[in-house]
């Protein structure tokens, strides 16, 4: 078909338009917002007028891309390599700061940064020019080298993601960022974001626990922090990241798998709930000892087993007391469990005999009865009962709690946030974020560390939390710590604030009266769900929802083009005059954001300030709670807000986050009483991860474990099956677990709610067990049939998706095929010291080799980088 002139015309014209939305969105900066943080940072003093007026002009700009480095793989040297030939790499100034917890100097400092900002301002325009010119000179982008982050891993490129996509300068870069991203080797993310996780300081052997942790990126940080200290992926750590979606689990899973991290637990719970773990240490036993039979000190270890035996005497004590416990809570799990289960069965008759009623389709009920059947006799708490004997409750090293927010400290990368904003989302979030950063306390080791955190700007999700926190557990009990010494390592960011009001949403008394009937309730709710509707259908007609998304936005066009149709039928207008209406979009547009300013300030009004909680009137009392308010003279000497961390976008041209680093003093009695066990939800809808072995002691298969793994995938005989683990008797998937989590999982698994563990690594076909391209590196440690070939074999079997003929391979290959045997095997090669591995099946007459997609694109555009780019 020949596309229409008109048509073409109509449509660049409305790309124009949509692009002048664009700018529109990009100048809206909530009156709400600025009425509230006027009076939450300018009024009570915490940022000058000039601060001010910079906080609200960086709103409105796009964020710089930021980037690090994973230090997975040993490719550290080489990504950094391969980004000096990129970029031209400088190095972030760093700032002196000598007194920094002196209040009255940081009040001039605050008046003298003020006069420094505007002079920044004019050498980073001076900066600008010479960068410019530098640039054009070099015809290369310029890095920021970030001075804080550990060895110096993390970049700041001044640009943002749709300038480094489209500005033909930086396409060698964004090609290699993207190739390298999808590989693990770098991670796209926020520089503020970056903070909180190097707050908790991990350590080789750390319990780490990241308690609302998709999509992932700071659980990626925290992984990446334990392979700093082991570079061979077997810390004796443990990361464990949890969430509530499972759907974001699923992301965060497929990010963080690539990192080849085995000790990693992905469960799915309600963080407030967060079940304390057992763990069982006497599972490694095998292996302390041999570590002790290494270092041939036989008299030592004589009085270390002496003093273990006393140890383990009074553990068994302890254990005998928890067990006692334990057992309790079982039965009262089990009588729950079993009313819960007796409930469901009777739905699911219920269910089953409706279906037989409509359909008649009684085999398939029969079926899925089948279907249940068998699962549950893997999966039944009856069958499959922990054993507890040596189990501990595991309280963890490290939490990071980066609690769901209202998220308007990150405006800069989703502006179309500022529209919905509204002080009421802080009021509901702050019950939430309290009860999880407790949970988060109480599973905590005494002397452990514990990050709060949030992308907010909100006092009442931030220091009112801290305060809470430290009056609930007691400041005897729980420390908030300095972190001010950072500023030294030039991150930029200011202490807590001691001073602010609280915002509402003023609902007239009448209203308030009527709350109590039902019928008003409902009225009510509907009449705002109408209210709501229709406003967002006029911000929809308005505004492009997703920047990002040019499919959506072509809807979102069209359907604003057929509204306007409409419009002019009604007027009886010509398409002439529709057409000409369009060149005039601009002032219609500037009428529609005036009607929004309006009905914004209309909104404001509705809001009411309250300054403490005797002003509250009773009808507000269900939202606003007392510990929202900002504290008293005492209290504020008592709790030292000034050690919070907060970060505002211009201290260092980025998004604004708030954080707060708590230390469990040594003292802390932990009450085991609390402990809540394991509590499986029946609703969750995954199978339960268990121990292969399981599966073969119950299934009676005619071929032992030891054949299939040892023979069959050719593992070392010592290598211990336990640390293998499946989620179905059909041994679809065999995931590795490392031998820290293993202490925690084995026995106890199938009562948890896991979404995944360890590292997937081999994969049961028609033909028999294949290795999986992510767990490659892991489990080629203890894999005898392994081969290392040269780079131009692994290059060749990259380059098609086809079985290769073995006869294609020279005969020094092919006398190695005989010999390993045909079979499931890995092919290794070592490229400028990065190991790369493949996947490969020995036929009786081909190579088959198993790679997705995109990692064969990366992979080989970077073996054919390396060996053309870099030997330049
Ligand atoms: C701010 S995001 C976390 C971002 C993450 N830490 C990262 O760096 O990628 C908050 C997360 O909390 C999760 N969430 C919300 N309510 C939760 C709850 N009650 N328990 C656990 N997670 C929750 C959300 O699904 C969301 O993924």
């Amino acid at each position: 078909m020949i596309p229409n002139n008109s048509l073409i015309d109509n449509t660049k014209k409305k790309r124009k338009l949509n692009d002048k939305r664009k700018e529109y969105t990009q100048q809206i900066l909530s009156p709400l917002f600025v009425e509230y943080y006027k009076k939450n940072l300018l009024e009570n003093g915490y940022l000058g007028e000039e601060e001010w007026k910079t906080f609200l002009s960086i709103q409105k700009t796009k964020l710089p891309t930021t980037f690090h480095i994973t230090n997975i793989e040993k490719s550290l040297d080489h990504v950094k390599q391969c980004l000096s030939k990129l970029c031209v790499i400088k190095d972030q100034k760093k700032i002196s700061t000598n007194s920094i917890n002196e209040d009255e100097k940081e009040k001039e400092k605050i008046k003298e940064k003020e006069k420094e900002n505007e002079d920044e301002k004019e050498k980073e325009k001076e900066n600008v020019q010479s960068k410019e010119k530098e640039q054009s000179l070099n015809d290369l982008p310029i890095l920021t080298r970030l001075s804080w982050y550990p060895k110096q891993n993390a970049y700041q490129l001044a640009v943002d993601r749709s300038i480094l996509k489209k500005k033909a300068k930086f396409e060698n870069l964004q090609e290699y960022m993207k190739r390298t991203e999808s590989q693990g080797l770098i991670i796209r993310q926020e520089l503020v974001s970056m903070v909180p996780p190097l707050m908790l300081e991990i350590q080789k052997n750390d319990y780490v626990l990241d308690l609302c942790s998709a999509p992932g990126s700071k659980t990626c940080q925290l992984i990446e922090f334990m392979l700093n200290h082991d570079q061979d992926n077997f810390s004796k750590g443990i990361v464990i990241a949890n969430d509530v979606s499972i759907k974001r689990s699923n992301t965060l899973y497929h990010r963080i798998r690539k990192l080849n991290y085995p000790n990693i637990l992905v469960t799915n719970y309600k963080a407030q709930w967060f079940p304390k773990f057992l763990e069982n240490r006497e599972i490694n036993k095998k292996e302390i000892q041999d570590e002790k039979e290494k270092e041939n000190e036989d008299e030592k270890e004589k009085e270390k087993i002496k003093e273990k035996e006393k140890e383990n005497e009074d553990e068994k004590k302890i254990e005998k007391e928890i067990e006692k416990e334990i057992e309790k809570e079982e039965k009262k799990e089990e009588k729950e469990n079993e009313i819960e289960i007796e409930k469901e069965k009777e739905k699911k008759e219920e269910k089953e005999m409706e279906i037989e009623k409509i359909n008649g389709m009684e085999t398939k009920i029969k079926n899925n009865n089948k279907e249940l059947k068998e699962n549950t006799t893997v999966n039944s708490p009856k069958t499959n009962k922990p054993k507890f004997q040596n189990y501990k409750i595991m309280y963890l090293d490290k939490i990071l709690s980066d609690v769901p927010c209202s998220g308007d400290g990150t405006f800069r990368k989703n502006f179309t946030g500022s529209e919905t904003w509204s002080p009421q989302l802080a009021l509901g979030l702050h019950p939430m974020q309290f009860q999880i950063a407790k949970r988060g306390i109480e599973l905590l080791k005494p002397g452990g560390r514990f990050v709060y955190s949030t992308c907010s700007f909100n006092p009442i999700e931030n220091e009112a939390i801290i305060i809470r926190l430290l009056k609930h557990f007691g400041t005897d009990k729980l420390k908030l710590i300095d972190c001010s010494h950072w500023k030294n390592k030039g991150l930029k960011f200011t202490g807590g604030m001691t001073n602010w009001k609280v915002m509402a949403l003023n609902k007239s008394p009448q209203k308030s009266n009527d709350y109590n009937s039902n019928k008003n309730k409902k009225r009510n709710r509907n009449r705002n769900r109408k209210r709501n509707r229709n406003r967002k259908r006029k911000l929809n007609t308005i505004y492009r929802k997703n920047d990002e998304d040019e499919e959506e936005n072509n809807i979102t066009q069209s359907g604003i083009g057929r509204e306007r149709g409409i419009e002019n039928e009604e007027g009886g207008k010509s398409k002439k005059e529709d057409e000409k209406s369009m060149e005039k979009e601009g002032e219609k547009i500037q009428i529609s954001k005036n009607e929004i300013q309006e009905e914004k300030i209309e909104n404001k009004k509705k809001f009411i300030w309250f300054d403490s909680y005797d002003q509250v009137p009773e009808t507000f009392q269900r939202k606003i709670q007392p510990e929202m308010f900002p504290p008293n003279q005492e209290e504020i000497k008592k709790y030292h807000l000034e050690k919070c961390m907060r970060f505002l976008p211009f201290y260092q041209n980025s998004g604004g986050f708030f954080v707060a680093v708590f230390e469990k003093n040594e003292d802390f009695k932990i009450k085991e009483k609390q402990n809540k066990m394991y509590n499986k939800d029946p609703k969750f809808p995954y199978k339960p991860l268990i121990p292969l072995k399981t599966i073969y002691q119950e299934k009676n298969r005619q071929t032992s474990l030891e054949e299939e793994i040892y023979n069959k995938l050719g593992i070392n005989e010592n290598f211990d099956l336990n640390n293998l683990y499946t989620r179905s008797n059909k041994l679809k998937n065999i995931y590795f677990v490392g031998d820290s989590l293993k202490t925690v999982l084995l026995g106890c698994s199938s009562y948890l709610n896991i979404i995944n563990a360890g590292i997937h690594v081999a994969k049961m076909e028609n033909y028999g067990f294949r290795f999986v391209e992510t767990g490659l590196k892991i489990i080629s440690q203890f894999v005898k049939r392994q081969m290392q070939v040269p780079t131009e074999i692994i290059i060749k079997l990259l380059k098609t998706t086809d079985p290769i003929d073995r006869n294609e391979f020279d005969k020094q290959l092919q006398d190695k095929f005989v010999k390993l045997q045909n079979g499931p095997a890995i092919f290794k090669t070592i490229h400028q010291n990065i190991e790369y591995f493949i996947s490969v099946y020995i036929g009786r007459n081909n190579i088959s080799s198993f790679i997705d997609k995109a990692s064969r694109k990366n992979m080989l555009s970077d073996l054919e980088y390396l060996k053309n780019e870099l030997k330049n």
